[in-house]
């Protein structure tokens, strides 16, 4: 049977779609509209929307099996020609001009009509119909940043003494200036955003993912995997005996310890990294998640699968968002408006407070971090968050069995049959949630003293992973504590790839970074745990600065108090 042809669709035109609420994404120079999909997605909505008007390529192919890249065949509409410049997306404020904003005919940028050129010659990339980034006020010139940094820096200058008058406007102007200095040290760390560079490092890439499939990098190593069932069958069995000798605090720390373990796993069967099937390995998840540790697989996996496409980015990273509580960038400090929970992160009294203390409050938190993960997961299963059509629609009912699982045995049996008093059953709660704090550590770990800032909708895929994510360097013997999280940055490029490949992965993706010149972050746990709380330090600093700069404009504005300043 003859290949279907599609026609060759002009940027005007595409972008016209998307005015009109159309989910439109380029992936191989083919136009996908994934509409007709959207509610049947596992991957949700959410990561299809932060791809809108981009060229998804590299994203798709990390996060997909083979058989979900074929189905996605039946959704192209048309194709482009030549490298695609990317667009902001619609959840990330790209603003996008209906057709009829031209008159009638569909007249493109050039004067022509967008039907006949949709089926004759435009590139892809003739045009510039982009719209200024909520951060880069003209985006359109960040390559040109990186010779210009300190022009960055003045316009955030004159940014700041435009809107002294009030003091909202001046801690906005200092919070700004911050953001723009972010990018000026990230445009001199890291290649610039031109497209002769971006695509160069793509091609290294897709190159190297070419390798890592040849020499077998996406093969499971079951017998790895056995190791690891054995280990947690031991600390199962180790609290098991405890419990039963009635030695409750340390039955309560190997409980800790099995649910520290079972994560990694969890971790690995949500990426399907295992068998590298989408229900055998979501079983495999929910039966670790749900039903050993009282935790939704796919609250995890929705949450998770938006931070792999837009990582460590302030208004869309769950996995950064953690206002009033905590912030790892000065941008949060700005009431933003996180696009993953669709609510406002105020930087209100709470926050003030909590924020100036959260290089010290940082550990305590994370130990609790498992309460708040019961919560999300409740909600997500019990408010129906999760999808509730296609593949994974009949997910939700067998998690929401675990749970049921989790509490009869955990809750009801330990908890409540099997411990004595109150007071053992405060202690056995207590030890057993605070002993897998290091997971939190861990994940927290990879991301919070890495980049934030925002270089515009043109860095490639890998060169965002490799600014935002670090790796742990640690001996082989204790990967197992690690459970692949120390591999973040391998992760992170290719996120399928089996756990106990990414030793292995790793040589091969330095040599990529030397390559193309991007800096490879690998830090000692010891280190990268100092790095991470200077973050959080001096983002308090910031937020004490803020707080004074709003203070005196405010007195001074005071005419009972102008004179004393
Ligand atoms: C028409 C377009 C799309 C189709 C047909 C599609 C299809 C699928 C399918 C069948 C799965 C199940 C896992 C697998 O078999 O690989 C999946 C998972 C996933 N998709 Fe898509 N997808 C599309 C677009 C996208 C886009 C643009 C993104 C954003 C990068 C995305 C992100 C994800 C993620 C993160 C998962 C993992 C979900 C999980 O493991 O629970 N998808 N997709």
């Amino acid at each position: 049977m003859a290949a279907r042809t599609y026609p060759l669709m002009s940027r005007r035109e595409i972008e016209g779609l998307i005015a009109e609420g159309r989910m439109i994404f380029i992936l191989d120079q083919y136009v996908i509209k994934a509409d007709a999909w959207a509610p049947y997605h596992p991957g949700g909505d959410k990561a299809i929307r932060h791809m809108i008007g981009r060229d998804a390529t590299d994203e798709v192919t990390a996060l997909h099996s083979a058989e979900a890249r074929e189905r996605m065949n039946r959704y192209r509409i048309g194709r482009v020609d030549g490298r695609w410049t990317n667009f902001i997306p619609p959840i990330q404020g790209g603003k996008f001009r209906p057709l009829s904003e031209t008159g009638p005919g569909h007249v493109c940028e050039n004067g022509t009509d967008c039907s006949i050129i949709a089926s004759s010659t435009a590139s892809s990339s003739d045009s510039e119909s982009r719209p200024p980034s909520p951060v880069f006020d003209d985006g359109a010139d960040v390559p040109l940043r990186k010779r210009h940094a300190p022009a960055a820096l003045s316009s955030a200058a004159s940014v700041s003494s435009a809107s002294s008058a009030e003091p909202e406007h001046e801690g906005m102007s200092f919070l700004n200036t911050l953001t723009h200095e972010k990018i000026a040290l990230d445009l001199e760390k890291y290649p610039p955003i031109d497209a002769a560079t971006q695509e160069n490092i793509v091609s290294k890439y897709r190159a190297l993912h070419q390798r890592v499939k040849d020499e077998g990098l996406y093969r499971c190593n079951y017998w790895a995997y056995a190791v690891e069932c054995c280990r947690y069958g031991l600390l199962a069995a180790a609290a098991f005996l405890f419990l039963r000798w009635g030695w409750y605090a340390t039955s309560a720390a190997f409980l800790g310890a099995f649910w520290h373990q079972l994560v990694f796993t969890a971790h690995d069967a949500g990426h399907m990294g295992i068998t590298h099937d989408f229900h055998t390995d979501s079983v495999i998840g929910i039966i670790i998640a749900d039903f050993c540790g009282g935790l939704s697989l796919g609250w995890w996996k929705q949450n998770h699968n938006v931070h792999h496409v837009v990582t460590n980015s302030p208004e869309h990273d769950p996995d950064i968002e953690h206002m009033p509580f905590m912030a790892v960038s000065h941008r949060l400090l700005q009431s933003l408006r996180s696009t993953y929970y669709d609510h406002v992160m105020e930087y209100d009294a709470v926050a003030k407070v909590a924020i100036r203390v959260q290089q010290y409050s940082y550990y305590i938190l994370l130990s609790f971090g498992r309460l708040n993960l019961y919560r999300l997961s409740w909600a997500y299963l019990f408010l129906g968050q999760g999808p509730r059509k296609g593949p994974a629609w009949w997910h939700r009912y067998l998690e929401i069995t675990g749970q049921l699982f989790f509490w009869a045995w955990f809750g009801y049996g330990i908890l409540y049959k099997t411990l004595p008093t109150n007071w053992d059953r405060f202690v056995f709660f207590v030890i057993s949630h605070v002993v897998p704090m290091p997971v939190h550590a861990q994940i927290c770990l990879s991301h919070f003293a890495m980049s934030t800032a925002d270089l515009g909708p043109h860095e490639s895929f890998p060169q965002k992973m490799l600014r935002t994510t670090m790796d742990i360097d640690c001996p082989t013997w204790l990967d197992f504590f690690h459970g692949g999280l120390q591999f973040q940055v391998i992760h992170h490029l290719f996120p399928r790839i089996p756990r106990h490949n990414l030793r292995r992965t790793q040589k091969l993706v330095q040599d990529f970074c030397n390559e193309v010149g991007i800096p490879y972050a690998l830090y000692g746990f010891v280190d990268g745990n100092k790095m991470v709380v200077g973050t959080l330090a001096e983002v308090s600093r910031q937020a004490a600065i803020l707080a004074k700069c709003q203070q005196v404009i405010a007195t001074s504005a005071d005419p009972l108090h102008g004179h004393s300043h």
